[in-house]
């Protein structure tokens, strides 16, 4: 066990998808692997390791915002082997083209800052997916017939933004979407030789104001975790 993770080493997998809100890892363990059980729970976190078709899978909250979802992915990767990290998490909408309920694969993900600004300090890092995991998911999302966007994503420290300038910059250059975490998985899992990818439903939409009705979230979500579990294993 770590510090934030209570599973003992060996009941989590090599491959771990990452939704920010734990209750939606229950949802998903539930919905999608046989045999889930339950392997951490502390502070709320919930984290559960069962199989889908055959491979095994942790599905494992990482929180909302880059702090803390540095704090499980480090953990998962220096402590508990995790090899492959996908999140499944929402996100809002940055483009006319780009609708609620749209998946986003994020290429790349810009930010302001994020934990590991201290040690790149000058230097303006680019955090990316890794190639196998983002081909095998648009095959997924291209099978599913899921209306799916590739490219550039924002990974913000705020919810409530006070940057319209930078907002503006974003579109400008063709940014997708934006949440709170992907910029940091990358680098971590660049930093320790892993495998990344953020699959994103769009569940707000910045410039129409649209937001996907509650109804609606757990089926768009549902297929953002077929896409991570395809991305992961085929
Ligand atoms: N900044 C921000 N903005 C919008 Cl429009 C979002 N839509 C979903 N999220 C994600 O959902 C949580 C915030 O509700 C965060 O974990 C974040 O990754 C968003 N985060």
């Amino acid at each position: 066990m770590t510090v934030h993770i209570g599973a003992e080493v060996g009941q989590i997998a090599e491959t771990v998808l990452m939704p920010g809100d734990p209750y939606r890892a229950r949802w998903a363990a539930e919905t999608f692997l046989e045999g889930a059980e339950l392997v951490n729970e502390v502070r709320g976190m919930l984290g559960y390791t069962g199989t889908w078709r055959g491979h095994r899978v942790t599905i494992q909250g990482s929180g909302m915002g880059m702090p803390s979802l540095s704090i499980y992915a480090n953990e998962l990767i220096t402590t508990y082997g995790a090899q492959t990290l996908v999140r499944i998490g929402s996100c809002g909408g940055m483009q006319p083209h780009v609708g609620i309920r749209d998946v986003i694969i994020a290429m790349t993900a810009s930010t302001i800052t994020s934990p590991s600004s201290g040690i790149m300090r000058e230097l303006n890092y680019a955090p990316c997916a890794d190639w196998g995991l983002l081909k095998a998911a648009v095959a997924a999302a291209e099978a599913k017939g899921t209306t799916t966007h590739v490219g550039g994503i924002y990974s913000s420290d705020v919810f409530y933004a006070e940057r319209p300038d930078l907002d503006e910059q974003m579109v400008r250059h063709g940014i997708l979407g934006v949440e709170m975490e992907a910029a940091e998985l990358y680098t971590l899992a660049a930093r320790h030789g892993r495998r990344a990818l953020a699959v994103l439903t769009v569940s707000d939409h910045l410039q129409t104001g649209e937001a996907l009705p509650s109804d609606e979230r757990e089926r768009s979500f549902g297929d953002m975790v077929e896409i991570a579990l395809h991305a992961a294993f085929d």
